[in-house]
């Protein structure tokens, strides 16, 4: 018998199973060989944990967000709850087994919002589904970390560290630092502000580290030996990250208040439908998407119809967005 059978089998027992004080530890049990199984089928197979492949989900939309998370935060009542997609719920830990993409109507943009199995400590280094978890966050546009409110503080920098640790920068932007490395001529080392955290001397220890022995480095902003060390490795995701705290209706006023006032933190309960509205709001900020409406000459402009683009488009990417052809033979246009 394979694992899912295994999973349907104890699935079914309890289903047929009364509850009551008599079953209550023949019910334990059940649920935790199901706990078990589930855990076996989250281990990554060997080729899968090599490769470090993401679920194998269609980019579409005008954007991608993750949802990234422990194990029974509410990552699948959301996606529920915000589009018209349905993702199972329970109060058992690894529920969701795979990534479930579901589409969030903005604005008139469709944002496409993907539901994941929860990660837990370890899941950088392939443990549980987490190698695959994370490769799906790689390619969101935004990552939404949910929290349960009712835990403490550690979920959020356990979380940080295992997408730190596979390079996934959150909230924050690529330093400013030119980097060619040369053919020869030795390292050349130059900075247009003060410098309080790096020098030329660090700065040719770090390089010779990665046997690096001729180059060209401009720093242009007073970055840490960390973030130098980010330019040279190259690969790293600047990611956007909307921290979201979810169940506040289990924690006190104060203890809410506290937790809104963190930075790029939301405070919602998906149970209580609480300040959904809010999150969504913020999520559009984190997106900066912007919306483009075309209009014909003496007409209004369809507002139910809009071009959604990245912020800081140009007319030339409207162009492209409208037909592949009418860059070239492009005039001009009148921007409101
Ligand atoms: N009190 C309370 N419970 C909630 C809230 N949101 C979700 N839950 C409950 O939390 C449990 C877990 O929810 P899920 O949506 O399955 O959590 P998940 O993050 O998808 O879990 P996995 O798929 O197992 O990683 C369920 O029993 C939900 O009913 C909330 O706002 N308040
Ligand atoms: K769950
Ligand atoms: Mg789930």
């Amino acid at each position: 018998m394979g694992i899912l059978e295994k999973i349907s089998e104890i699935e079914k027992e309890i289903a047929r199973t009364q509850k009551n004080k008599a079953t209550e530890y023949h019910l334990g049990l059940l649920k935790a060989k199901l706990a078990k199984y589930r855990a076996q089928l989250l281990e990554p197979s060997k080729s899968a944990s090599s490769k470090g492949e993401g679920f194998d989900v269609m980019k579409s939309g005008d954007a991608r967000v993750a949802l990234i998370g422990f194990p029974s935060v509410g990552k699948s009542t959301f996606l529920s709850l915000m589009t018209s997609t349905a993702s199972e719920a329970a109060s058992y830990e690894f529920t969701t087994l795979t990534c479930i993409p579901g589409v969030i109507e903005y604005k008139g943009a469709n944002i496409q919002l993907l539901d994941l199995p929860g990660i837990i400590e370890g899941a950088a280094q392939g443990k549980g589904r987490g190698r695959q978890v994370i490769a799906v966050a790689r390619t969101a546009d935004v990552v939404i970390m949910m929290l349960d409110a009712t835990k403490g503080e550690v979920q959020r920098s356990l979380l940080e560290k295992e997408l730190e640790s596979v390079g996934i920068r959150l909230n924050k932007h690529k330093p400013n630092i030119y980097f060619k490395p040369k053919k020869g001529g030795g390292i050349s080392f130059n900075s247009t502000v003060t410098l309080t955290q790096c020098s030329e001397k660090l700065v040719q220890l770090i390089l010779h580290e990665y046997k690096i022995f001729n180059a060209e480095v401009l720093f242009r902003e007073d970055c840490s030996p960390d973030e130098f060390i980010d330019v040279i490795v190259g690969n790293r995701v600047y990611m956007p990250c909307l921290y979201v705290y979810n169940k506040i209706d289990q924690i006190s006023m104060e203890e809410v208040d506290c937790l809104a006032r963190k930075p790029n933190s939301v405070v919602i309960s998906c149970g209580m439908k609480l300040n959904l509205d809010y999150l969504l709001e913020m999520l559009w900020e984190y997106l900066a998407l912007t919306c483009i409406y075309t209009k014909k000459r003496g007409q209004r402009p369809d507002f139910t119809d809009a071009i959604i683009l990245r912020k800081g488009a140009s007319v030339e990417h409207v162009c492209h967005r409208i037909h592949r052809s009418l860059a070239s033979q492009f005039k001009y246009a009148l921007v409101w």
